[in-house]
Protein backbone atom coordinates (compact mmCIF):
# COMPACT_ATOMS: atom_id res chain seq x y z
CA UNK A 1 0.00 0.00 0.00
CA UNK A 2 1.41 3.32 -0.85
CA UNK A 3 1.51 6.88 1.10
CA UNK A 4 -0.19 9.31 -0.18
CA UNK A 5 1.98 12.38 0.09
CA UNK A 6 0.89 15.73 -0.95
CA UNK A 7 4.11 18.95 -1.54
CA UNK A 8 3.90 22.52 -2.55
CA UNK A 9 6.39 22.40 -5.14
CA UNK A 10 5.54 26.34 -6.37
CA UNK A 11 4.65 28.88 -3.89
CA UNK A 12 1.66 30.80 -4.13
CA UNK A 13 1.69 33.58 -6.62
CA UNK A 14 -1.40 32.05 -8.74
CA UNK A 15 -4.70 34.74 -8.37
CA UNK A 16 -6.37 31.53 -10.25
CA UNK A 17 -4.73 28.63 -11.12
CA UNK A 18 -5.94 26.53 -13.67
CA UNK A 19 -5.56 24.30 -16.41
CA UNK A 20 -2.81 22.16 -15.27
CA UNK A 21 -1.24 20.07 -18.55
CA UNK A 22 2.07 18.04 -18.71
CA UNK A 23 4.61 18.48 -21.13
CA UNK A 24 6.54 15.34 -21.14
CA UNK A 25 8.83 16.59 -24.31
CA UNK A 26 10.06 19.66 -21.66
CA UNK A 27 9.67 17.27 -17.91
CA UNK A 28 7.35 20.85 -17.38
CA UNK A 29 4.06 21.80 -16.39
CA UNK A 30 2.21 23.90 -17.76
CA UNK A 31 -0.69 25.83 -16.15
CA UNK A 32 -2.09 29.69 -16.50
CA UNK A 33 -3.39 31.92 -13.64
CA UNK A 34 -6.88 33.44 -15.38
CA UNK A 35 -7.05 37.20 -13.91
CA UNK A 36 -3.39 37.59 -14.32
CA UNK A 37 -3.22 36.82 -18.40
CA UNK A 38 -0.73 34.19 -17.80
CA UNK A 39 0.45 31.02 -19.08
CA UNK A 40 3.09 29.75 -17.40
CA UNK A 41 5.67 27.21 -17.62
CA UNK A 42 7.53 25.12 -14.57
CA UNK A 43 10.36 23.26 -15.28
CA UNK A 44 10.56 20.16 -12.85
CA UNK A 45 13.99 19.95 -13.52
CA UNK A 46 15.59 23.29 -13.13
CA UNK A 47 12.88 24.59 -11.07
CA UNK A 48 12.35 27.58 -13.16
CA UNK A 49 9.11 29.03 -14.39
CA UNK A 50 8.59 31.03 -17.66
CA UNK A 51 5.61 33.00 -18.68
CA UNK A 52 4.00 34.95 -21.08
CA UNK A 53 1.26 37.32 -20.26
CA UNK A 54 -1.53 37.89 -22.64
CA UNK A 55 -3.95 40.81 -23.09
CA UNK A 56 -7.05 39.32 -21.65
CA UNK A 57 -7.78 36.92 -18.73
CA UNK A 58 -6.75 33.23 -20.34
CA UNK A 59 -8.27 30.61 -18.56
CA UNK A 60 -6.57 27.14 -20.38
CA UNK A 61 -3.85 26.04 -22.31
CA UNK A 62 -3.15 22.53 -24.19
CA UNK A 63 -0.50 20.99 -26.63
CA UNK A 64 -0.44 21.61 -30.28
CA UNK A 65 0.53 19.19 -32.56
CA UNK A 66 2.58 21.66 -34.73
CA UNK A 67 4.61 22.90 -31.65
CA UNK A 68 3.38 25.68 -29.52
CA UNK A 69 0.46 25.59 -27.63
CA UNK A 70 -3.00 26.42 -27.81
CA UNK A 71 -4.90 28.96 -25.58
CA UNK A 72 -8.20 30.16 -24.99
CA UNK A 73 -8.21 34.04 -24.62
CA UNK A 74 -10.72 36.26 -23.15
CA UNK A 75 -13.67 34.68 -25.83
CA UNK A 76 -10.76 33.68 -28.37
CA UNK A 77 -9.25 30.22 -29.15
CA UNK A 78 -5.71 31.35 -30.07
CA UNK A 79 -2.06 29.73 -31.04
CA UNK A 80 0.86 30.78 -28.44
CA UNK A 81 3.98 31.08 -30.21
CA UNK A 82 6.56 29.95 -26.80
CA UNK A 83 9.47 31.45 -28.42
CA UNK A 84 8.61 34.93 -29.77
CA UNK A 85 5.49 35.24 -26.86
CA UNK A 86 3.24 36.14 -29.92
CA UNK A 87 -0.87 35.33 -30.09
CA UNK A 88 -2.77 34.17 -33.21
CA UNK A 89 -6.30 34.40 -33.02
CA UNK A 90 -7.93 31.07 -34.67
CA UNK A 91 -11.51 31.57 -34.27
CA UNK A 92 -13.58 33.91 -31.63
CA UNK A 93 -17.27 32.53 -29.51
CA UNK A 94 -19.53 34.68 -27.93
CA UNK A 95 -19.50 37.92 -30.15
CA UNK A 96 -23.16 38.82 -28.58
CA UNK A 97 -22.08 38.32 -24.82
CA UNK A 98 -19.31 41.27 -23.93
CA UNK A 99 -19.53 40.25 -20.33
CA UNK A 100 -18.60 36.78 -21.34
CA UNK A 101 -15.26 34.80 -21.12
CA UNK A 102 -13.70 30.93 -21.66
CA UNK A 103 -13.42 29.25 -19.01
CA UNK A 104 -12.03 25.50 -18.90
CA UNK A 105 -10.59 23.72 -21.96
CA UNK A 106 -8.91 20.57 -23.01
CA UNK A 107 -8.28 18.37 -26.26
CA UNK A 108 -10.28 15.53 -27.14
CA UNK A 109 -8.85 12.23 -28.34
CA UNK A 110 -8.93 13.28 -31.89
CA UNK A 111 -7.22 16.78 -31.48
CA UNK A 112 -9.93 19.04 -31.23
CA UNK A 113 -10.05 21.51 -28.43
CA UNK A 114 -13.11 21.92 -26.89
CA UNK A 115 -13.60 24.99 -23.99
CA UNK A 116 -16.46 26.14 -22.30
CA UNK A 117 -17.76 29.81 -21.81
CA UNK A 118 -18.84 31.66 -18.54
CA UNK A 119 -20.22 35.83 -17.85
CA UNK A 120 -17.17 37.20 -15.85
CA UNK A 121 -17.54 36.39 -12.02
CA UNK A 122 -17.68 39.84 -9.87
CA UNK A 123 -16.57 37.26 -6.95
CA UNK A 124 -15.98 33.72 -7.13
CA UNK A 125 -18.72 31.71 -8.37
CA UNK A 126 -21.13 34.51 -8.39
CA UNK A 127 -22.07 35.76 -11.63
CA UNK A 128 -25.13 36.04 -14.26
CA UNK A 129 -26.23 32.84 -14.78
CA UNK A 130 -26.91 30.75 -17.32
CA UNK A 131 -24.47 32.84 -19.89
CA UNK A 132 -22.05 30.10 -20.99
CA UNK A 133 -21.91 27.56 -23.55
CA UNK A 134 -19.79 24.84 -24.69
CA UNK A 135 -17.72 24.96 -27.76
CA UNK A 136 -14.77 23.48 -29.65
CA UNK A 137 -12.30 24.03 -32.34
CA UNK A 138 -11.97 21.11 -34.91
CA UNK A 139 -8.35 21.00 -36.55
CA UNK A 140 -9.99 22.89 -39.51
CA UNK A 141 -10.32 26.02 -37.32
CA UNK A 142 -13.85 25.88 -37.34
CA UNK A 143 -15.99 26.05 -34.67
CA UNK A 144 -19.17 23.58 -33.08
CA UNK A 145 -21.27 24.80 -30.55
CA UNK A 146 -22.65 21.99 -28.36
CA UNK A 147 -25.36 23.74 -25.70
CA UNK A 148 -25.78 27.21 -23.90
CA UNK A 149 -27.29 27.82 -20.65
CA UNK A 150 -24.06 27.15 -18.83
CA UNK A 151 -23.16 28.96 -15.74
CA UNK A 152 -19.59 28.42 -14.93
CA UNK A 153 -18.42 26.04 -17.98
CA UNK A 154 -15.80 23.62 -16.10
CA UNK A 155 -13.86 20.54 -15.95
CA UNK A 156 -14.02 18.02 -19.02
CA UNK A 157 -12.23 14.45 -20.05
CA UNK A 158 -12.78 11.47 -22.02
CA UNK A 159 -13.12 7.95 -21.01
CA UNK A 160 -10.63 5.98 -21.76
CA UNK A 161 -12.34 4.16 -25.00
CA UNK A 162 -13.23 7.57 -26.18
CA UNK A 163 -17.15 6.41 -26.04
CA UNK A 164 -17.81 9.03 -22.88
CA UNK A 165 -17.10 12.66 -22.68
CA UNK A 166 -17.11 13.97 -19.02
CA UNK A 167 -18.38 17.70 -18.38
CA UNK A 168 -18.63 19.85 -15.45
CA UNK A 169 -20.88 22.93 -15.50
CA UNK A 170 -19.56 24.27 -11.41
CA UNK A 171 -23.12 25.20 -10.21
CA UNK A 172 -24.83 22.36 -10.92
CA UNK A 173 -22.30 20.51 -8.24
CA UNK A 174 -22.72 17.20 -10.82
CA UNK A 175 -20.00 15.62 -12.68
CA UNK A 176 -22.05 14.98 -15.81
CA UNK A 177 -21.29 12.50 -19.09
CA UNK A 178 -22.73 11.90 -22.77
CA UNK A 179 -21.82 9.48 -25.50
CA UNK A 180 -19.31 10.47 -27.09
CA UNK A 181 -18.71 10.26 -31.04
CA UNK A 182 -14.76 10.44 -31.83
CA UNK A 183 -15.49 10.55 -35.47
CA UNK A 184 -17.83 13.53 -35.54
CA UNK A 185 -17.25 14.98 -32.43
CA UNK A 186 -21.06 14.90 -31.73
CA UNK A 187 -21.72 14.49 -27.91
CA UNK A 188 -25.96 13.25 -26.81
CA UNK A 189 -27.49 11.43 -24.06
CA UNK A 190 -26.69 13.66 -21.04
CA UNK A 191 -26.74 12.14 -17.66
CA UNK A 192 -25.18 12.73 -14.55
CA UNK A 193 -22.68 10.47 -12.38
CA UNK A 194 -21.77 11.91 -9.52
CA UNK A 195 -23.22 14.57 -7.52
CA UNK A 196 -21.08 16.48 -4.87
CA UNK A 197 -21.46 16.43 -1.11
CA UNK A 198 -21.95 19.63 0.39
CA UNK A 199 -18.65 19.53 2.20
CA UNK A 200 -17.10 19.20 -1.25
CA UNK A 201 -18.54 22.48 -1.94
CA UNK A 202 -18.14 23.41 -6.01
CA UNK A 203 -17.00 20.94 -8.93
CA UNK A 204 -14.40 22.47 -10.62
CA UNK A 205 -11.29 20.98 -12.86
CA UNK A 206 -11.06 17.51 -13.67
CA UNK A 207 -9.11 14.33 -15.11
CA UNK A 208 -9.07 10.88 -16.20
CA UNK A 209 -6.57 8.03 -14.96
CA UNK A 210 -5.39 4.84 -16.31
CA UNK A 211 -8.04 3.13 -14.68
CA UNK A 212 -10.80 5.02 -16.29
CA UNK A 213 -11.91 6.86 -12.67
CA UNK A 214 -12.30 10.54 -12.29
CA UNK A 215 -10.11 12.73 -10.25
CA UNK A 216 -12.74 15.94 -9.77
CA UNK A 217 -10.80 19.10 -7.88
CA UNK A 218 -12.98 20.87 -5.42
CA UNK A 219 -12.92 24.77 -5.18
CA UNK A 220 -13.89 25.86 -1.61
CA UNK A 221 -13.65 21.89 -0.84
CA UNK A 222 -10.02 21.91 -0.36
CA UNK A 223 -9.76 18.53 -1.81
CA UNK A 224 -9.61 16.39 -5.10
CA UNK A 225 -11.88 13.33 -5.56
CA UNK A 226 -11.55 9.88 -7.37
CA UNK A 227 -14.83 8.88 -8.59
CA UNK A 228 -15.83 5.66 -10.70
CA UNK A 229 -18.36 7.10 -13.20
CA UNK A 230 -19.79 3.26 -13.44
CA UNK A 231 -21.11 3.19 -10.09
CA UNK A 232 -21.40 6.83 -9.14
CA UNK A 233 -19.57 6.37 -5.84
CA UNK A 234 -16.33 8.40 -4.13
CA UNK A 235 -13.50 5.78 -4.11
CA UNK A 236 -10.74 8.76 -2.61
CA UNK A 237 -10.43 12.01 -1.07
CA UNK A 238 -7.57 13.32 -0.97
CA UNK A 239 -7.33 16.53 1.33
CA UNK A 240 -4.70 19.80 0.47
CA UNK A 241 -3.73 22.56 2.96
CA UNK A 242 -5.37 25.20 0.76
CA UNK A 243 -9.20 25.28 0.27
CA UNK A 244 -9.62 26.96 -3.27
CA UNK A 245 -8.31 23.88 -5.31
CA UNK A 246 -8.83 24.15 -8.92
CA UNK A 247 -8.02 21.69 -11.08
CA UNK A 248 -5.79 18.69 -11.56
CA UNK A 249 -3.56 16.50 -14.14
CA UNK A 250 -1.11 13.72 -13.90
CA UNK A 251 2.13 14.14 -15.28
CA UNK A 252 5.87 13.38 -13.88
CA UNK A 253 7.43 9.98 -14.74
CA UNK A 254 5.33 8.02 -16.34
CA UNK A 255 2.26 10.29 -15.23
CA UNK A 256 2.64 8.48 -12.01
CA UNK A 257 2.64 12.60 -10.23
CA UNK A 258 -0.51 14.12 -9.81
CA UNK A 259 -0.41 18.44 -9.75
CA UNK A 260 -3.46 20.50 -8.85
CA UNK A 261 -3.62 24.02 -8.97
CA UNK A 262 -5.78 26.50 -7.04
CA UNK A 263 -6.51 30.29 -6.22
CA UNK A 264 -6.25 32.68 -3.57
CA UNK A 265 -8.34 35.32 -5.53
CA UNK A 266 -11.87 35.38 -2.95
CA UNK A 267 -9.70 34.38 0.20
CA UNK A 268 -9.60 37.39 3.10
CA UNK A 269 -6.15 37.94 4.54
CA UNK A 270 -7.07 35.80 8.01
CA UNK A 271 -7.15 32.99 5.55
CA UNK A 272 -4.42 34.10 3.43
CA UNK A 273 -2.59 33.82 6.88
CA UNK A 274 -3.96 30.58 7.61
CA UNK A 275 -2.89 28.97 3.99
CA UNK A 276 0.39 30.66 3.13
CA UNK A 277 0.46 28.29 -0.03
CA UNK A 278 -3.19 29.41 -1.90
CA UNK A 279 -1.91 29.98 -5.17
CA UNK A 280 0.55 27.64 -5.54
CA UNK A 281 1.37 24.11 -7.12
CA UNK A 282 0.98 21.21 -5.58
CA UNK A 283 2.32 17.70 -6.22
CA UNK A 284 0.36 14.72 -5.03
CA UNK A 285 2.87 11.23 -5.08
CA UNK A 286 1.97 7.61 -4.07
CA UNK A 287 -1.64 7.47 -5.42
CA UNK A 288 -0.95 4.26 -6.59
CA UNK A 289 -2.78 4.39 -10.21
CA UNK A 290 -1.40 6.76 -12.81
CA UNK A 291 -2.78 9.28 -15.59
CA UNK A 292 -2.64 9.43 -19.03
CA UNK A 293 -0.69 11.92 -21.96
CA UNK A 294 -2.61 14.92 -22.59
CA UNK A 295 -3.75 14.75 -26.28
CA UNK A 296 -2.41 17.79 -28.46
CA UNK A 297 -4.78 20.31 -30.78
CA UNK A 298 -4.28 18.94 -34.21
CA UNK A 299 -4.71 22.19 -36.00
O1 LIG B 1 -11.29 28.47 -12.28
C1 LIG B 1 -12.45 28.44 -12.69
O2 LIG B 1 -12.97 27.48 -13.20
C2 LIG B 1 -13.24 29.70 -12.54
O3 LIG B 1 -12.77 30.56 -13.50
C3 LIG B 1 -13.01 30.24 -11.14
O4 LIG B 1 -13.44 31.53 -11.03
C4 LIG B 1 -13.50 29.35 -10.04
O5 LIG B 1 -13.03 28.06 -10.18
C5 LIG B 1 -14.98 29.36 -9.80
O6 LIG B 1 -15.36 30.56 -9.19
C6 LIG B 1 -15.45 28.23 -8.95
O7 LIG B 1 -16.75 28.00 -9.18
ZN1 LIG C 1 -12.01 25.65 -13.43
Amino acid sequence: MSSVQVECVLPGNCRCGESPVWEEASNSLLFVDIPAKKVCRWDSLGKGVQQVTVDAPVSSVALRQSGGYVATIGTKFCALNWEDQSVAVLATVDKDKKNNRFNDGKVDPAGRYFAGTMAEETAPAVLERHQGALYSLFPDHHVEKYFDQVDISNGLDWSLDHKIFYYIDSLSYSVDAFDYDLQTGKISNRRSVYKLEKEEQIPDGMCIDAEGKLWVACYNGGRVIRLDPETGKRLQTVKLPVDKTTSCCFGGKDYSEMYVTCARDGMDPKGLLQQPQAGGIFKITGLGVKGIPPYPYAG
